[in-house]
Formats: structure tokens, C-alpha cells, sequence
């Protein structure tokens, strides 16, 4: 009988009043996406005025060093706080041992180099991890088809420590190797760069979402197996808490979980248990999946992408690698 109901019937207290006008949806805003949060990953390649298409990455591209200052430009003038390289290391310099890694002239030292000299206020973060150099496109070196840990965490030190010298700002190592934190953490002090800061991927999931990355880079036809035997299952979180407890124990500044979307809960646990800066990778495959739904009409380009970024802000994320860096900068600079 609605006609006589009375109004007390209905409840005191309505969610919707605080949703009723743009500026109240403003004043009760938990969680804001900033450009402070965004790190842009790019990609290297050798060559002269290079600029190619990743067909499985649509709007992402290899540039030349030639072209990496004019690139990264875009980030600078968005105030975009860093950026992570990543080169695609020709077949012809990858050997089984990753030996290109240590060589200091190697792509990513000039990339490193080259922006430093152009940027020296920009971020920048180079990941450590042997598969760019390999020719078999695992992240550490192999014996009798296992990949030894302490053999491929001595080479991974001197990489970091490469890579520190060419301007690397930030450490980022994603091999997964054990005890590689703090291997790094003393090659890089013993040298001189007690300030250059580990970023981990300590919580890295062995992920079908890194497929469009390995095609990036070239490494991805030559991957023999898989990388179960060094990144994580993605049916477990408790071992993640192990992970970060090792990571922070030796002398990690920053906390890596990866892939992002799917692992959001992980994110969450890392944030409450833990509370240090924490950060979160949109990774090639989410991005992929993503584009490929805004490029079919199916979703919205704008909406998906700040969307999928916040999310990682409720998380409980202080920053995002991810692909969407320029856009969402873009985005956040036309907001008001
Ligand atoms: N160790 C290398 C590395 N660093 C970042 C990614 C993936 C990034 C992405 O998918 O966007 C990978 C690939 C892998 O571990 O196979
Ligand atoms: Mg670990």
C-alpha cells in the first residue's frame, strides 16, 4: 500500500544525498588519480629514426635512441615524474649468460644516458632481469634445464650496478631470483650509490598478461618453458606477504606487485600488512585487453582508462606503471 506509507518508513540515512551534485561527489572523493602516480615504461631499439609499431600494443612504440629524447618529451611536458626502460635487445648480442647486460654501452645504458643528459629531473627506472639479453629469453641463467638462482643473482649485481652508472635512478629488479634484493642493495652501497633506490617486483606472478611485452621485446618466440620455477603461482597471496617480508628485510625502498587488475586484493594485503610505498604494473596484457575493447567501439577510451587506474589507487597503490601514463596525464590536465 504505498499511498499509505509514511515517510519514516524510509531510512534516515540515504547514501545517494552525498552523490546528488558534482560538487558534493567532489567533497566526499576518497581516492584521486594524480600525475605524480603515473610512470611511463617505454621501449628501446637499436637502430636510426626508429619509431615501430607493437602490433599486440596498439599506440605503443620502439624508438631509436636517436628519437628517445623527443619521446620521453611528451612525459616530461605532462609532468609525468618517471619512466621505466626497456630495450629490445638484438639476437645477434643475446648469449645464454646475458652477457650484454653488463656491457656498458649496452641500449639501455645509452637510452639511460641520453635522457639523463636531456632530463636530469626525470625519474628514471631500469629493470634488472637477464631475459632481455638471453638467448633463450629466461631471466636467469640455466644449467641442466634449471635456472640457478646465485649464479644468475651475481651477474643480476652487476647489471644493477651497469645500470646505476648510466644514470639508472631507480633499480627495479623483475627477475624473482631469491635474495637478489640485497645482493643489489651491497653491490650498488659498496660502490658508491647508496642512493639509488630499489624498486622490487616483489610480487611477481608468473602471468599469461605478459605476452604483448615479450613480443616487444623480441623474447617472447625465444622462451623455452615457462618462468614457474622463479615467479609466483597465481593461486597464492599468503606466500606474497613471504615475498615482501624478505624484500623490505633486504633494503628494498619500493614494493612491486605484478600483473595489476588481476591482483588488486594482493595489493590491498601488501598496503595494510606493510604500509611502504607500494606500486602497482598495468602490465602489456592488461593494456592490450584494454585497447582492444576501446578500439572495437566496445568501451569507452577515456572512462576505461581512469577507471582501471583508480583502482589501483583504492588499492592502495602510490603509483602505476602503466602504458596509459600519457593518456591519463592528458586526461587529469583537461579534468578542470
Ligand atoms: N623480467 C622482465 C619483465 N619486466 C617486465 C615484464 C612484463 C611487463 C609487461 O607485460 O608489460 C617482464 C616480462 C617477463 O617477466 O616475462
Ligand atoms: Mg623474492
Amino acid at each position: 500500500m504505498i499511498g499509505g506509507m509514511s515517510n519514516a518508513a524510509y531510512p534516515l540515512s540515504r547514501p545517494r544525498r552525498n552523490r546528488h551534485d558534482a560538487f558534493t561527489r567532489r567533497l566526499v572523493q576518497e581516492h584521486r588519480l594524480h600525475v605524480d602516480n603515473l610512470i611511463w615504461p617505454i621501449f628501446v631499439c637499436e637502430g636510426e629514426n626508429q619509431r615501430q609499431k607493437v602490433d599486440s600494443m596498439p599506440g605503443a612504440e620502439r624508438v631509436s635512441v636517436d628519437n628517445v629524447v623527443e619521446h620521453v618529451r611528451q612525459a616530461v611536458d605532462l609532468g609525468v615524474p618517471a619512466i621505466a626502460i626497456f630495450p629490445v635487445t638484438p639476437m645477434s648480442v643475446r648469449d645464454a649468460v646475458g652477457t650484454e647486460a653488463l656491457n656498458p654501452d649496452n641500449l639501455m645504458c645509452r637510452a639511460s644516458r641520453t635522457i639523463k643528459d636531456a632530463f636530469p629531473d626525470l625519474g628514471i627506472i631500469g629493470d634488472v632481469a637477464l631475459d632481455p639479453y638471453t638467448d633463450h629469453g629466461h631471466d636467469g641463467v640455466i644449467e641442466n634445464g634449471r635456472i640457478l638462482n646465485d649464479a644468475s643473482v651475481e651477474i643480476l649485481r652487476q647489471q644493477a650496478l651497469n645500470q646505476a652508472r648510466a644514470g639508472n635512478d631507480i633499480i627495479a629488479p623483475s627477475d624473482m631470483m631469491d635474495g637478489r634484493v640485497k645482493a643489489i642493495r651491497e653491490t650498488l652501497d659498496g660502490n658508491g650509490y647508496d642512493t639509488t633506490r630499489i624498486m622490487a617486483y616483489t610480487a611477481k606472478y608468473a602471468s599469461a598478461f605478459y605476452g604483448p611485452f615479450r613480443d616487444a621485446l623480441g623474447s617472447g618466440s625465444l622462451l623455452h618453458g615457462d618462468k614457474k620455477t622463479y615467479q609466483m603461482d597465481p593461486a597464492n597471496s599468503d606466500e606474497a606477504m613471504r615475498e615482501v617480508e624478505q624484500d623490505l628485510r633486504e633494503g628494498a625502498d619500493m614494493i612491486m606487485v605484478k600483473p595489476g587488475m588481476p591482483y588488486l586484493d594482493i595489493i590491498r594485503r601488501v598496503r595494510e600488512r606493510f604500509e611502504v610505498p607500494t606500486f602497482a604494473y598495468q602490465v602489456s596484457g592488461e593494456y592490450a585487453m584494454l585497447m582492444g575493447a576501446i578500439q572495437n567501439g566496445w568501451l569507452d577510451r577515456d572512462r576505461t582508462i581512469m577507471e582501471s587506474l583508480i583502482a589501483f589507487k583504492r588499492a592502495g597503490c602510490n603509483g602505476i606503471l602503466t602504458y596509459f601514463a600519457l593518456d591519463a596525464a592528458r586526461l587529469l590536465r583537461d579534468e578542470h
